[in-house]
């Protein structure tokens, strides 16, 4: 086993930060239209590329000092010796004990990664190979339901990282999925997320995946076993559900527990973090989806951001200067939230990917070992796909009073070229960019002629930070090479934090409390509620009194 160890202090003591704050006192005010204005070859000097990935960071608040601070805060911090750490296999994820290989599931074919004595890579491409072997199968119908029906329709039960990366990977590339199988995804403990995915399928054939590191977790195994029912109800109580069950865990014991057979389960490793596990065996329903070979260019598209992260300076580095620039804004700016914006409709659910993947990672207030962080941390992740947002949202983002930095995502190619929508499209984001970056002053508005007492009405103050990131055209290579891009993110600013991206203590208090409400909500003797505070327990009365308990 690979020690690691970390005694990184606070970050407000790096001398980096002493000097961005004195750098932010300098620059702060500067607006970027200034910026523009005193360097000329700033687009092309403030733009990089990563893997297929075109990032224009030149519309940010920031200089060429501002890179230079934030890439040494980065270095005081100890990112680089981290990045190797994680590559290679050490338990940087402390306060589990747990190594932090992610990055592992992507390693080609042939190459080999020992950890703890074992070939980790032999083992990933072992299950890959399982999985497409069943792929085909359920693909070539020559998996059958109980009654001898191919499979038409597959059902992913999971939640947090064993819904989200899956649900969105697979809208993402639905445009290259199988059309005559159907895909549905269910998480919620709420009845209507199981009933609703249900209720127009023939239980003949339909395959469910329960997928669960842990295989305990409450949602999906209420959700898992109200699936068999309504199997059993559909197909009879003697009808073979191993036909209709697989599993995807970590945790072989309650696979076996909850009736699975082990031969139908597909397994990873405690080294994968749920949220960081849509490209192990959780991405199973995308790969019945689109194929292994599709699969597979999705590996290569994350592989290829890994070698750029774990390779590139740290001032050339797409996800390290971008991680950067997000602490930029909120510890120097205040910036309390971060906006992704995908211009591609097929993109519908990568911003609520990217909610678990951030706020779970760096939603922290102390450091790794334990101390208070100091300063803030993880900003609040949001967004919905251009141009729905334009009619929503975007009038807060140009002209409120919040400073809400921005990822503008575009595709060159339109996956569904349809008369000149594309380049409509495109002509929108590029105008957003600009009028968040360069606004519209008083004298501009009032030489169009603008009535005085709209003039302020219509000042586009600017000065609204955003990078864009233009790749070519979505496919599974390049939505994997935009995962990567901010799983690296994510740990770049929790290393500069000094926070453990990998855990998250914080969500299972909720869980445990709700496992002892339980039995006061259902329980046919009115129960002790003195142990929860008095608003809680007038709640579960009411609860139990509307429901006739
Ligand atoms: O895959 P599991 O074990 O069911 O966990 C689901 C999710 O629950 C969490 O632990 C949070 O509750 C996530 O980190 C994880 O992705």
């Amino acid at each position: 086993m690979q020690e690691w160890r970390t005694e990184q202090g606070p970050v407000m003591a790096s001398p980096a930060w002493a000097a961005l704050s004195a750098h932010h006192a300098e620059i702060g005010g500067r607006t970027i239209r200034e910026l523009f204005g005193a360097e000329p070859g700033r687009p092309t000097r403030m733009s990089l590329d990563a893997a297929g990935i075109h990032a224009d960071l030149s519309k940010h608040r920031a200089t060429d000092e501002t890179l230079r601070l934030l890439v040494s805060l980065a270095e005081e911090r100890g990112l680089p010796a981290r990045i190797d750490a994680m590559f290679s296999g050490a338990r940087i994820n402390t306060t589990e004990n747990r190594s932090v290989l992610h990055t592992a599931l992507r390693i080609p074919r042939g190459e080999s990664l020992v950890v703890d004595g074992v070939d980790v890579v032999a083992e990933v491409h072992a299950v890959l190979d399982r999985m497409e072997a069943f792929c085909d199968r359920v693909r070539g119908d020559e998996w059958l339901g109980s009654t001898g029906k191919p499979i038409r329709a597959v059902v992913n039960i999971g939640i947090g990282g064993s819904d989200l990366g899956p649900v969105m990977a697979y809208r993402a590339l639905r445009h290259q999925s199988r059309r005559d199988i159907d895909f549905r995804f269910v998480s919620n403990v709420d009845g209507t997320d199981i009933v609703e995915a249900t209720q127009d399928l023939d239980p003949a054939e339909t395959l469910f995946i329960v997928s669960s590191k842990t295989f305990t977790t409450q949602e999906t195994m209420t959700n898992a076993f109200t699936a068999r029912g309504w199997l059993l109800s559909g197909l009879g109580p003697d009808a073979d559900v191993s036909k209709h069950f697989v599993a995807v865990s970590t945790n072989a014991g309650e696979v076996e527990k909850f009736g699975i057979d082990t031969a139908n389960m597909f397994g990873f490793w405690e080294w994968v973090g749920g949220r960081y596990s849509m490209d192990s065996a959780i991405g199973l329903s995308l790969m019945l989806a689109i194929g292994a070979d599709a699969y597979r260019d999705l590996l290569a598209g994350f592989h290829a951001v890994d070698e750029h992260f774990r390779h590139t300076d740290l001032d050339r580095n797409l996800p390290v200067l971008m991680g950067l620039l997000g602490v930029w804004y909120r510890d120097f700016f205040g910036a309390q939230t971060h906006a992704v914006l995908p211009y591609e409709q097929y993109l519908e659910r990568f911003p609520a990917y990217l909610q678990q993947l951030t706020m779970e990672s760096n939603g922290k207030r102390v450091t790794i070992d334990g101390d208070p962080v100091g300063v803030d941390t993880g900003a609040i992740w949001w967004g919905e796909p251009g141009t729905n947002g334009q009619h929503s949202f975007y009038q807060l983002l140009h002209q409120g009073t919040t400073l809400v930095p921005s990822d503008f995502i575009l595709f060159a190619q339109p996956v569904n070229g349809v008369g000149d929508h594309h380049d409509k499209l495109i002509s929108n984001v590029l105008a957003q960019a600009h009028v968040l970056a360069f606004g519209r002053t008083a004298d501009e508005v009032r030489a169009d002629g603008v009535a005085d007492d709209l003039v302020e009405h219509k000042v586009m103050p600017g000065n609204r930070p955003s990078t864009t990131l233009m790749l070519d055209r979505l496919s599974p290579y390049a939505l994997g090479s935009l995962v990567a891009l901010y799983e690296h993110l994510v740990l770049a600013q929790g290393v500069v934090w000094g926070v453990n991206p990998f855990d998250q203590w914080g969500v299972e208090l909720g869980k445990v409390m709700a496992g002892q409400l339980l039995p006061a909500l259902t329980a046919d003797e009115l129960p002790d509620l003195s142990h929860f505070d008095p608003s809680t327990a007038a709640l579960a009365l009411r609860y139990r009194s509307l429901r006739g308990r």
